[in-house]
């Protein structure tokens, strides 16, 4: 690609998308920049290529597309830093979490295409899923930014209506997935393995099952009913699980995941 990335904010996603371009070869280790006040613990990427900044205003001078990547809260003032090096060449891309692009409109005062991307941090592995909402962008800007997502990984267009449901769902997903697989690992100690045997199995077992549904496009209890022998284990166990509140709770912190995300 022929156009230079500004990361602003090299943090922890900030960092794993810089990570993936580098893994995925998209463009040239050169053309990315990336930001952060105190960039000692960049030290990483830098060695790789990238170039390393702490001067907002410079990387986006030098750059066609703009990832923020900071806090929320501190959208407004990064914001505010570079809004006057902001001109038509550029494509803004925010992944804070809860500000939307009207906001972010509103601050750069500049009619130029603005995305919302909520990635997670499987991006360092070019195994995100990303939800894309965007205004003011024409079919190729539209097509470059999707590009640059879709070989990160997974990405689908979604409503602006729906980051919020996109974040919880997408984001805090990886999250909610980690804490399933440290319970399985955790409960194969107890019958018998070894920390590290019971961690391949179950990080092996939880991939061939998202594939399963992937590659056959299945519903998981169609999955489910091929596992569960009558009178057998599996049933005896789920049945267990969900007597324990298993989806319920799942359901429930999803939920409530939501409506924390609302009132930010
Ligand atoms: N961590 C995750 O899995 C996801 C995070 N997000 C959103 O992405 C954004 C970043 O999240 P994280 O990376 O987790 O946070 P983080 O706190 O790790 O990263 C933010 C980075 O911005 C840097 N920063 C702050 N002020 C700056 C400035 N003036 N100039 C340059 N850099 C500055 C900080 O030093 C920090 O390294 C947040 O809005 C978050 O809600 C969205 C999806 C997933
Ligand atoms: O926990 C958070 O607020 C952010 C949003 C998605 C992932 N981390």
């Amino acid at each position: 690609m022929n156009k230079k990335i500004a990361i602003i904010g090299g943090g922890n996603l900030g960092s794993a998308i810089a990570e993936g371009l580098l893994k995925n070869k998209f463009c040239d280790p050169a053309d990315i920049t990336i930001t952060k006040r105190r960039i000692e613990s960049l030290k990483k990427l830098s060695e790789k290529g990238v170039a390393i900044i702490s001067d907002n205003a410079e990387a986006v001078q030098q750059s066609e597309i703009i990832i923020l990547a900071v806090k929320p809260y501190q959208v407004s003032d990064v914001l505010h830093s570079f809004q006057t090096k902001l001109t038509q060449k550029h494509l803004l891309v925010s992944v804070a979490t809860g500000v939307l692009i009207s906001e972010l409109q509103e601050i750069i005062k500049k009619n130029i295409p603005v995305f919302r991307a909520m990635p997670n941090t499987a991006i360092s592995i070019e195994q995100s899923m990303t939800c894309l909402s965007y205004t003011n962008a024409n079919e190729s800007q539209a097509a470059t930014i999707e590009k640059i997502f879709s070989s990160l990984g997974r990405v689908v267009i979604i409503d602006e209506k729906l980051m919020e449901a996109a974040t919880i769902l997408g984001s805090c997903g990886t999250a909610y997935a980690m804490r399933f697989i440290r319970a399985s690992i955790q409960g194969g100690i107890e019958i018998g393995f070894d920390v590290a045997t019971a961690s391949l199995i179950v990080e092996q077992t939880v991939k061939g099952a998202a594939e399963l549904l992937m590659q056959k496009g299945s519903h998981p209890e169609q999955e489910i009913d091929k596992v569960t022998t009558p009178k057998g284990c599996t049933i005896a166990g789920l049945n267990e699980m969900e007597h324990q509140g298993f989806s319920s709770s799942l359901i429930k912190g999803i939920a409530v995941s939501y409506k924390k995300i609302e009132k930010t």
